[in-house]
């Protein structure tokens, strides 16, 4: 199958601190993917680099084919790790500024996924809990018909039975034509959804396999081979 995403020898620095070493990474549509590291291991440098954010590295990353700028922008939805939205905005103003933005949002999907999650048009989103702010925004780029969906930390700030809401309502609203990426600590509460995993240590890819292999190899879940990998010495 074609790979969505391709990294080859991808190197970054900030100043003269290198973070990203030598990684290769070639994902492939209806792929899950777990994103896992320790704090500072390079997983939002990356997710950086793939979203266009970052663009001061060297080596080749391409998305569909093409490398990273307005055309890969267009096909890749991104769930960053700090809420984005201005102080101003009511439910309402996002939906309209994503239907404005993007021509793959689905406004009637995304007032489904906000029911689900008891979420009202009217309401001013500064007013919101930490929590519901994550689940509108899980909502709003769930619902774009994107080939690359990016969601860095989408369940940190929510209670244990919402992340459960939260992953079901990951599943039932991708297609297998997409690919998503997830970064993500709470690696026992998350790995049911996962098909593969890829492991980062201070900036190197340290293991790259589907989780299925995984399980069959070790007989263990990817929350126990994380502890196991990034033991504190
Ligand atoms: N803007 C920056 N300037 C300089 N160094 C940075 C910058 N952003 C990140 N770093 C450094 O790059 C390394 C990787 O950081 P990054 O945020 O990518 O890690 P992470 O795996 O996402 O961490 P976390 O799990 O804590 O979010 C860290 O050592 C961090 O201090």
């Amino acid at each position: 199958m074609e790979n969505l995403v391709e990294i080859c020898g991808l190197n970054k620095a900030y100043g003269n601190k290198p973070t990203l070493h030598d990684i290769d990474i070639f994902l492939q549509p209806g792929q899950i993917v777990g994103l896992l590291g320790p704090n500072g291991s390079g997983k939002t440098t990356l997710i950086k680099i793939l979203t266009g954010l970052l663009k001061d590295y060297s080596g080749v990353v391409k998305i569909n084919g093409k490398a990273i700028g307005t055309e890969t922008k267009a096909i890749v939805s991104y769930l960053p790790d700090e809420p984005y939205f201005s102080d101003w905005m009511k439910v309402k103003d996002a939906l309209s500024i994503f239907m404005d933005m993007y021509a793959d949002f689905d406004y009637a999907k995304c007032l489904e996924i906000m029911k689900k999650f008891q979420i009202e048009e009217n309401v001013r989103i500064k007013t919101m809990s930490k929590g519901t702010k994550e689940k509108f925004q899980l909502a709003l780029v769930m619902s774009r018909k994107a080939k690359l969906i990016i969601l860095d930390e989408p369940i940190g700030g929510v209670d244990p039975a919402a992340r459960e809401v939260i992953l079901d309502t990951i599943l039932e609203n991708y297609s297998p034509e997409q690919t998503i990426l997830i970064a993500t600590h709470l690696i026992a509460d998350i790995e049911r959804i996962f098909s593969n995993v890829i492991f980062i240590k201070k900036g190197k890819i340290v293991l790259n396999k589907e989780v299925e292999e995984i399980r069959q190899e070790s007989n263990k879940s990817i929350d126990e081979l994380f502890r196991e990998e990034f033991r504190y010495e």
